[in-house]
């Protein structure tokens, strides 16, 4: 654990279900692998994580089952630990690598940048070797320049204790954001190939293993359910998703469940499956196949309590030398990155949907109204009339009172992005932009297949489709009134029923947020009708939302194309105003 790190919260915890097969799982952790440093229930760092496996996997073995370990990408970007360095990830992927995984795969924040998906080739994928899948994916060798899969397409291999026979997949949605370097296959079409079709016909497997960055509701999931379904009705299938930022269990079918461990490492996911055969003890079982097999899950909250609890060992028992060693290295590179560097104190919390859209707490709100209109400026066309467009989900986290710190910008924003703009752009369209981009039905998806507008908000609002609002009046207590006060945290509601977290928290509430804010700027307007002198206006926006603006203007009648659109504001992106504005505005004492 980080010494900075808030001690854990005592909560009234559900046991681990362990089985005969158990996993554990992480997804989406996006560079946050110090943990949580504001947050108790999520305090715990990928050192503990390492530590919690080992004792863990101490238990299971014990009792002569198996623990298989899953990640399903999404390891890079969000967090100054990953983005701050030059290169980026200089220190993460050292310490993420000393975790033993069985099935890992990338996920889209792997393929955003060229030089992040070298990376990966050239560093991670060694280290795991056969463990890392790429079912869909294929990249340029960094060095011959040839198109090659990123990593074996699947993987059959048996487990240590049971000798269960496993055949694993590692896939990615179809995602289509990427650089040049890699090229993502679509999920239909990767599943009728002929490597596929013969993997999923072996009837020698025990169970199906489909990891990958996928949200578990998502298409390409139930595709790949479907076509292992067409093949052989009886084999028990587990899924391990990701990239909608949630924690989500799935019944595809009776035989059939998927887990997906939410992000930036508040949780260690926990599946297992009992009924398999078991292959080195009970030879007469493997005619069994059609015996009732049971699934279960379980999110833990990343923090010591939990870890020592589910391990039943303590702060002297718990740790194991490689997790020590892992916990010193993430310290030694935050001292190097100078991650505790405070620009600015933050005088209030900014939520990002625990309140509404618009709100005084909202970071949008606050985004709207005070950064993008004072950071947001070009030189040269300062005096024009503008409306400047983000899209929300170029936010990634809450930002708490305090400190904010190096740290904080890489969390806040970790992209890359700046502001293009297109002159003079008649006032009666840019006026209705927004209501087109931000328009419930997907507007821009039906008419550009690759425009989606899931796109351009944060991955875990993807699913939601009302406000989830926090009752005032729920109980701060379970029902034992011997049991500590309940902490704000995860109360997920899922296909198995509600009894998933393994802390039990009160609720927080969970609001749907626009795909994209704006702010007006030197526009005279009459706040009621919405009539303006303006003729024209500058319309600025985010670089990663050019495709969208465009196909917006173009639906509203205008046709522009990228060769209209001009660098705004000197190319600075947008996390650097972010951090200038802080660094000027919030100059309290923390
Ligand atoms: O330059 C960028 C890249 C991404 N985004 C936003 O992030 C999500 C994808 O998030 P994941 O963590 O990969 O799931 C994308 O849909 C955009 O909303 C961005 O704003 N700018």
């Amino acid at each position: 654990i980080q010494s900075s790190a808030p001690e854990a919260v005592p909560g009234r915890l559900r046991t681990l279900p362990l089985g005969q097969l158990n996993f554990l799982h992480t997804t989406d952790t996006h560079g946050w692998h110090a943990g949580h440093l504001q947050e108790a229930s999520y305090g715990a760092d990928w050192g503990d994580y390492i530590s919690f496996t080992q004792r863990l996997r101490e238990k299971i073995e014990a009792e002569g089952n198996d623990l298989l370990l899953v990640d399903t990408g999404d390891r890079v970007e969000g967090n100054g630990l990953y983005d701050a360095s030059s290169p980026t990830g200089k220190y993460t992927r050292q310490i993420f690598s000393q975790q033993n995984i069985d099935i890992i795969c990338s996920g889209n924040h792997e393929l955003y940048k060229a030089n992040t998906t070298d990376r990966e080739f050239i560093d991670l994928i060694p280290a795991y070797g056969s463990n890392y899948l790429a079912s869909n994916l294929d990249v340029i060798h960094p060095k011959s320049g040839e198109r090659v899969p990123l990593a074996q397409r699947f993987r059959k291999f048996k487990t240590k204790n049971h000798g269960i026979k496993v055949t694993a997949f590692g896939f990615l949605y179809d995602f289509t954001g990427n650089d040049k370097n890699s090229f993502v296959q679509k999920v239909e079409d990767t599943i009728k190939e002929q490597w596929f079709q013969d993997a999923i016909k072996d009837r020698s497997v025990d169970v199906f293993l489909v990891a990958g960055h996928v949200g578990l509701r998502q298409s390409e999931f139930s595709n790949v359910f479907k076509a292992i379904r067409a093949a052989q009705w009886d084999v028990p299938i587990v899924f391990f998703g990701g990239h909608t930022h949630i924690r989500d269990y799935v019944k595809y079918d009776d035989k059939a469940y998927g887990l997906e461990s939410g992000r930036y490492m508040e949780t260690i996911g926990f599946q297992s499956v009992s009924g398999l055969p078991s292959r080195k003890h009970d030879e007469k079982k493997l005619e069994l196949r059609t015996a009732s097999y049971s699934f279960a899950r379980r999110y833990i909250d990343n923090n010591l309590f939990s870890f020592y609890s589910h391990t039943g060992l303590d702060e002297s028992t718990f740790p194991t030398e490689v997790g020590q060693n892992v916990s010193a290295q993430i310290t030694k590179a935050r001292e190097a990155l100078n991650l505790d560097e405070v620009f600015g104190c933050n005088p209030r919390v900014l939520w990002m949907s625990r309140v509404p859209y618009p709100h005084k707490d909202s970071i949008f709100s606050w985004l709207g109204s005070r950064v993008i209109p004072e950071k947001a400026i070009d030189d040269h066309r300062k005096d024009y009339p503008r409306i400047i467009y983000a899209n929300t989900g170029a936010m990634r986290f809450d930002i708490f009172e305090g400190p904010f710190t190096r740290d904080t910008t890489f969390i806040v924003s970790p992209f890359t992005s700046g502001f293009r703009y297109i002159k003079n752009v008649p006032f009666d369209i840019a006026d209705r932009l927004l209501k087109v981009i931000n328009d419930g039905n997907n507007f821009l998806g039906l008419s550009h297949s690759l425009l989606t507008d899931r796109q351009l908000k944060s991955p875990d609002q993807i699913n939601l489709t009302q406000d989830y609002v926090a009752s005032s009046t729920q109980n701060q207590h379970t029902t034992d009134p011997e049991d500590p006060p309940l902490t704000p945290g995860y109360t997920t509601h899922d296909d198995a029923g509600d009894d998933g977290d393994d802390t039990i928290h009160s609720e927080i509430s969970h609001y749907q947020i626009p795909n994209c804010i704006e702010s007006r700027v030197n526009i005279n307007e009459d706040q009621n009708s919405h009539e303006s002198q303006e003729e024209t206006v500058d319309v600025v926006f985010l670089d990663f939302i050019q495709p969208w603006m465009l196909e917006a203007l173009r639906m509203l009648g205008a046709e522009y194309t990228s060769e209209d659109t001009i660098p705004y504001a000197g190319g600075r992106s947008f996390t650097e105003m972010i951090a200038e504005w802080v660094s000027e505005n919030w100059q309290g004492d923390c």
